[in-house]
């Protein structure tokens, strides 16, 4: 029995991939697996942003959150995103339970301080309402998979104060991953993987370290939403996570791969 958590991007979510995904955590879920999900909804969420008339602001991968962009998070990734995503997983024959941070108060946070980051830099960046993940309603989530059902968590956090928070949630699932001791991290997004070239999606690294990372950023072959992905996951690795993978354009039967037989899809993260 493996402890899996899939972070769903917000573009894969209203995919065609999102049929594969489905189908894979089906099968993850009957080989007695436990299993998260958890998702964005960034793409969706500028989306609405434009159509409001709303200045989409990205600060090295993250969102500038002001009060009416913590409105759009509300609507766009504790709404939309989490039904059609709940819904998918249904058609699939997978009963998950859609939960946002307020929501038994699975995710919690604290408005995160200004701080300097990486690729914005040498200031500290005040992000607005954006949130640092403090901790999880751990018993919540393992009733929940105990009865078989499939947690699938927004990325909005939400403090002890009743303020919710948006959180990147790639930052949601490898905390999740961490707090969770889970035995696989699986990032589906957009890409095939990290590419060596961005504009070249045949040239996936199928293995990278940080002193990668840290040499594509400065390079500027690693950017944008890329950025913060790989932060939090060497991270959470650093600190004794077992195995992540980075996956994207996938076919079905991929995603179970990934977890059980690392290394064959996607790009692998190596401490
Ligand atoms: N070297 C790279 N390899 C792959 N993607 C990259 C790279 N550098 C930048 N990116 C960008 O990062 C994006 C993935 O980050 P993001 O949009 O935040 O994904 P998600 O919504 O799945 O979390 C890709 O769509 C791509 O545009
Ligand atoms: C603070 C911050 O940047 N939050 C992200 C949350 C959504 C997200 O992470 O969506 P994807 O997984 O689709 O990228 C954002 O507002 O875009």
């Amino acid at each position: 029995m493996k402890n899996v958590v899939v972070k769903v991007g917000g573009e894969v979510v209203s995919s065609p991939e999102a049929d594969a995904i489905a189908e894979d955590v089906r099968a993850l879920v009957e080989g007695f697996h436990r299993v998260a999900v958890v998702h964005g909804g960034g793409p969706q969420a500028s989306a609405l942003q434009k159509t409001l008339g709303l200045e989409t602001r990205m600060v090295a991968g993250r969102r500038y959150t002001d009060p009416a962009t913590l409105e759009v998070m509300k609507y766009v990734v504790a709404g939309k995103v989490n039904v059609d995503l709940c819904a998918k997983l249904l058609a699939h024959g997978v009963v998950g339970v859609g939960l946002h941070g307020a929501s038994g108060h699975v995710l919690q946070a604290a408005r995160r301080p200004p701080q300097v980051m990486t690729g914005a830099g040498p200031d500290p960046v005040d992000l607005g309402l954006v949130g640092d993940v403090t901790g999880f309603n751990l018993p919540l989530l393992g009733d929940l998979q105990e009865r078989g059902y499939v947690p699938v968590l927004a990325c909005l956090g939400c403090d002890a104060a009743g303020q919710p928070l948006n959180i990147n949630g790639d930052t949601v699932a490898s905390q999740l991953a961490a707090a969770l001791r889970a035995d696989a991290l699986v990032l589906v997004t957009s890409t095939p993987g990290v590419l060596r070239d961005v504009k070249d999606p045949s040239s996936r690294v199928p293995r990278m370290t940080r002193a990668d990372f840290a040499r594509g950023v400065a390079d500027g072959s690693i950017s944008g939403g890329m950025i913060p992905k790989l932060e939090e996951s060497f991270e959470v690795l650093a600190r004794g996570a077992r195995s992540i993978v980075i996956v994207g354009k996938l076919s079905p039967g991929e995603l179970l791969r990934a977890v059980l037989e690392p290394g064959s899809v996607g790009t692998v993260l190596e401490a």
